[in-house]
């Protein structure tokens, strides 16, 4: 009854909204017959993920939706082929924006894309299901980690929310990375994000819901939090990978400056919004950046909130090397197998070499930009930009 009264609320490609539903039970079958028999076995994954979409416990908000409509038109249609709704065709106009903005990206990315969404609205992967994919399943909540063939992958898991970095998730991610490090297993780690965004940064909800007589001690604990996860970057014995899929913000940029190699899609952006929000430098971005790109194109991103495209980053020196987004996976892949499989102990020595000459100032940077932000996050000029974008988010 739940699952067939919810399979009336939406198709199967997500969209909720009068002039979206299936209206009868022939037709919705009809669709998910044509659905199945529009793909080949080989993407049961793709599959599974439709099924997935209409046993998630929370509907998603209609941003997310409408992504999710896009994906599953681009992976099924392929690019936008329909004209334009007429103007009070809201919905309609809605979904044929949301599935014309998708452009040319490759049916096979779209539903890569499609899938990492619903997984991540689904949570983990239940155990059964990871462990037939022959990956480790792991038992964090907000990232999902696996590990395959010498690569540990991390994937920040909260695409609904542009993957922003909670309290939980920066203290899964230093858990992740201290695993990873002793695990013998493992001979290089991967950062990447689920949806369309790498990291939207800090969660800025970490702000919010604070009894003001408790903001001192929050402040203090939010500093060591901070020194915590940034520590764990520099101190990573062993290759670190980021493959950018897509926009990244604030501390998921910064540290980007502390991994061995930075893979980035043609549609990824690099935005550091530090000063906008009352806040400064962190990371070891005060540090790295200067002398990766030269103090005054440092200071247009850590003081002046350029936001810098792929090419932009790569030419600082922020990335090593930007690929075209249909083959972004597949391209990052085969990088990161090459890596995987060198003799490890003499990637860790190389990279103990490189990392031991300004270990001890990238420490001092961590612990001096924590302390700036901790009086940064007590002051009116925070306070102020971090209300001001939930009562934008409001007015929406
Ligand atoms: C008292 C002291 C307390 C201290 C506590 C400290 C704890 C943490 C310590 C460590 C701190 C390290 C320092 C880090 C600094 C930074 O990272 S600064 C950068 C912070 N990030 C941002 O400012 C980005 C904010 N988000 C946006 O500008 C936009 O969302 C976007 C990323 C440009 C995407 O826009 P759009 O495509 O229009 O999508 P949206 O609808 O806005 O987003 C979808 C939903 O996701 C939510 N969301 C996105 N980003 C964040 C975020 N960073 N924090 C919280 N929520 C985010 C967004 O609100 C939407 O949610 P819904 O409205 O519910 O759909």
């Amino acid at each position: 009854m739940y699952r067939t009264e919810r399979r009336q609320k939406y198709d199967t490609s997500g969209f909720s909204g009068q002039r979206c539903l299936l209206n009868s039970r022939v037709q919705r079958t009809q669709f998910l017959h044509m659905g199945r028999t529009a793909f080949g076995a080989h993407d049961a994954a793709f599959e599974a993920a439709k099924e997935r979409l209409n046993t998630l416990k929370e509907e998603p908000d209609n941003n997310v939706k409408l992504q999710i409509y896009a994906l599953f038109k681009q992976a099924t249609k392929g690019p936008c082929n329909t004209p334009k709704p007429g103007a009070f065709d809201f919905v309609g106009r809605a979904k044929w924006q949301a599935w014309s903005g998708l452009g040319d990206i490759s049916q096979d990315e779209a539903q890569k894309q499609y899938i990492d969404i619903i997984n991540g609205l689904a949570g983990e992967e239940s155990p059964a299901e990871t462990e037939q994919a022959g990956e480790e399943a792991s038992s964090y909540k907000e990232i999902k980690v696996t590990k395959e063939n010498k690569v540990c992958s991390i994937l920040l898991n909260r695409p609904a929310k542009k993957n922003a970095i909670t309290w939980l998730m920066y203290n899964e991610i230093v858990q992740a990375l201290d695993d990873a490090s002793k695990d013998d297993s493992v001979t290089v780690a991967v950062i990447t994000g689920a949806g369309d965004y790498y990291c939207s940064g800090n969660d800025l909800g970490n702000f919010m819901n604070i009894d003001p007589k408790d903001m001192p001690k929050m402040a203090r604990d939010g500093k060591e939090l901070l020194r915590r996860f940034v520590t764990a970057f520099i101190d990573f014995p062993k290759p670190l990978i980021g493959a950018v899929n897509g926009p990244a913000v604030g501390v998921s940029v910064t540290v980007l400056g502390l991994f061995d190699a930075v893979y980035a899609t043609d549609k990824a952006t690099f935005h550091t919004p530090f000063t906008e929000l009352g806040q400064s430098a962190e990371g070891c971005s005060s540090y790295v950046f200067p002398k990766l790109m030269g103090n005054t194109k440092a200071n247009e991103m850590l003081l002046f909130n350029k936001k810098l495209t792929a090419h932009e980053a790569c030419e600082r020196g922020l990335v090593t090397e930007v690929l075209p987004h249909d083959s972004f996976q597949k391209e990052v892949q085969t990088r990161v197998e090459y890596v995987a499989q060198l003799p490890p102990q003499s990637v860790r020595e190389g990279k103990k070499l490189v990392r031991d000459q300004e270990r001890e100032d990238l420490h001092k940077a961590n612990e001096k930009e924590c302390e700036v932000l901790e009086g940064r996050w007590l002051s009116e000029e925070c306070v102020r930009a971090i209300m001001s974008f939930f009562t934008k988010k409001a007015r929406l």
